[in-house]
């Protein structure tokens, strides 16, 4: 009918309905909101404009994400619409033109090189054959932990898990301590801090239009990155080198560079026509980063939480004491025992989550979130720092519980939105059995062989439990924590 009579319909306009946003300045936008913590700030905005709320960091538009039904929607029904990363030039750089799987956009250069990740380097069969690895470095800090007790001397745990996390991930990766290479411990902490500071630094020049080369050129940010990648690629390629030559002793276990090197070769298994030499460079940085920090902000949040609660230390260190008796040492597969520890480790990354924001994705095509129009090319941040203290999804939000826990119900893996310390969808972490499997080895251990005690003067309510001000993707505690060991075992 409509076709014979050729009657015109009125055409609906098409208007989109952007996210509610903070008035913003010009040129900077909201820039000036992000505070020095910024998921904390953010958290207070949503509070204001909602859990879908569109920021303009400089000139780039940012979705920011802050309760578990918006947070479904990004990760989970409208995962493959905004699975992809920003490219800022940070990144870029240091992944060698995101030829890692971190940073790299979505599509299917990333699928490949995220099978080679989850089936070859962080498997389950590949993290459990690592475990002497783990068990001896353990070992190696408890015999300096237990000589510091005898004289009653305060321990800088976050200098020691560092160290300890650090050589884990070296031998796995590197198939070498970092002692033995060119980075002492206090200079590869220094160089993994910066790191991570060019990692989650935008480039003044990227968001501020016009005037932002300026502000690079005054703080020094480009030749700060130069530097860092400099060190890092003279030392990626020394550790390849070193595994290509002749004369290198056989090791008993393939670390990550002997699993990628024969992938190249024999030009088989997951990714082979896409590896080069560069892209385990690139990998190694994700290692590096994705690796080494996470799991020591973990572990000292963790520390730091228990010491406050005497009654909790205790209970935890009953749960091991009495698991693993006197056999003197916990080891790897003792922790599958260990259920108070477990739900510990939960609540620890539902108040401290290591990567606050996540890692921001990058929108690919429009969809709508509560009515929103979000569009292709937007930043998207889920704050899963807000969420995971939200009351509306948990009793008593700032206190340490680890009970909250005891029903099982809630984990971690990606599956349950109101605790997402690792992501979820398509880009969660898949470093997340290798994480754990230390984390908990380590903690374990602490809790099992020494009482801790606070330096002398101290009282519980001193603990400095601020966290790091800056940009970067990975928060940690402000100040590093200093215990006293009573030794047991
Ligand atoms: C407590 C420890 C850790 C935490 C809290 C953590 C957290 C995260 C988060 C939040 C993401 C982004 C997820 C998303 O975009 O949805 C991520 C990605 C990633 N993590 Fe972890 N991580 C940890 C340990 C590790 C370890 C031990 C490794 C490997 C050695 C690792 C390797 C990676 C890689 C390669 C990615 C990028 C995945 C992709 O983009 O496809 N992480 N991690």
């Amino acid at each position: 009918f409509l076709m014979k009579k050729k009657i015109k319909l009125p055409q609906r306009k098409n208007t989109t309905i952007l996210p509610p946003s903070p008035p913003k300045l010009p040129i900077i936008g909201n820039l000036h909101q992000l505070g020095e913590v910024s998921h904390q700030s953010l958290s207070k905005l949503s509070k204001k404009y909602g859990p879908v709320m569109l920021l303009h960091l400089g000139g780039i538009p940012t979705v920011i994400i802050s309760s578990v039904e918006a947070a479904k929607m990004v990760l989970k029904v409208h995962d493959l619409n905004c699975c992809s990363r920003p490219s800022p030039a940070g990144p870029r750089r240091l992944t060698y033109n995101f030829q890692d799987v971190a940073f790299a956009p979505y599509g299917e250069y990333w699928r490949q090189m995220r099978k080679v990740c989850v089936l070859e380097l962080f498997s389950v069969r590949r993290v459990q054959s690592y475990r002497f690895i783990r068990e001896e470095e353990v070992e190696s800090l408890m015999n300096f932990i237990s000589k510091s007790s005898t004289s009653s001397t305060p321990v800088n745990l976050t200098e020691k898990l560092f160290a300890l996390t650090a050589s884990v991930i070296f031998k796995i990766a590197f198939g070498k301590t970092f002692q033995g290479s060119d980075f002492d411990n206090h200079r590869f902490h220094e160089v993994v801090t910066e790191t991570e500071a060019m990692m989650g630094s935008c480039l003044a020049s990227e968001c501020i239009p016009y005037v932002g080369w300026i502000i690079d050129r005054l703080t020094g940010l480009h030749q700060r990155l130069e530097r860092v990648f400099k060190e890092l690629d003279h030392f990626f390629q020394q550790v390849i080198d070193d595994h290509k030559s002749s004369e290198r002793k056989k090791q008993d276990h393939d670390d990550f560079i002997d699993v990628l090197l024969k992938i190249i070769k024999e030009q088989s298994g997951f990714g082979a026509a896409m590896l080069s030499e560069v892209n385990i460079k690139a990998v190694l940085l994700n290692v590096f980063l994705g690796g080494v920090d996470t799991g020591v902000i973990t572990m000292i949040w963790a520390m730091a939480e228990l010491v406050k609660k005497p009654k909790v230390m205790k209970k935890a260190q009953d749960e091991v004491r009495s698991v693993i008796g006197d056999k003197g040492k916990v080891s790897d597969g003792d922790t599958d025992q260990l259920q108070y520890l477990k739900m510990i480790i939960k609540e620890i990354l539902r108040l401290h989550p290591p990567a606050p924001l996540l890692v921001p994705r990058e929108t690919m095509s429009h969809f709508k979130i509560n009515g929103y129009d979000i569009l292709p090319k937007m930043l998207v941040q889920v704050n899963v720092w807000g969420i995971g203290r939200d009351p509306e999804y948990w009793e008593n939000p700032e206190e340490f519980i680890p009970e909250r826990f005891a029903d099982g119900s809630i984990d971690f893996k990606g599956q349950d939105f109101e605790l997402l310390p690792f992501g979820s969808g398509r880009r969660i972490c898949p470093g997340i059995y290798m994480a754990t499997t230390l984390v908990e080895l380590g903690l374990a251990n602490l809790l099992y062989r020494f009482d801790w005690k606070l330096p002398d003067g101290m009282k519980e309510e001193d603990i400095n439990m601020e966290e790091q001000t800056g940009l970067s993707i990975t928060i940690s505690k402000k100040t590093d924590l200093q215990l006293v060991p009573v030794k047991l075992y």
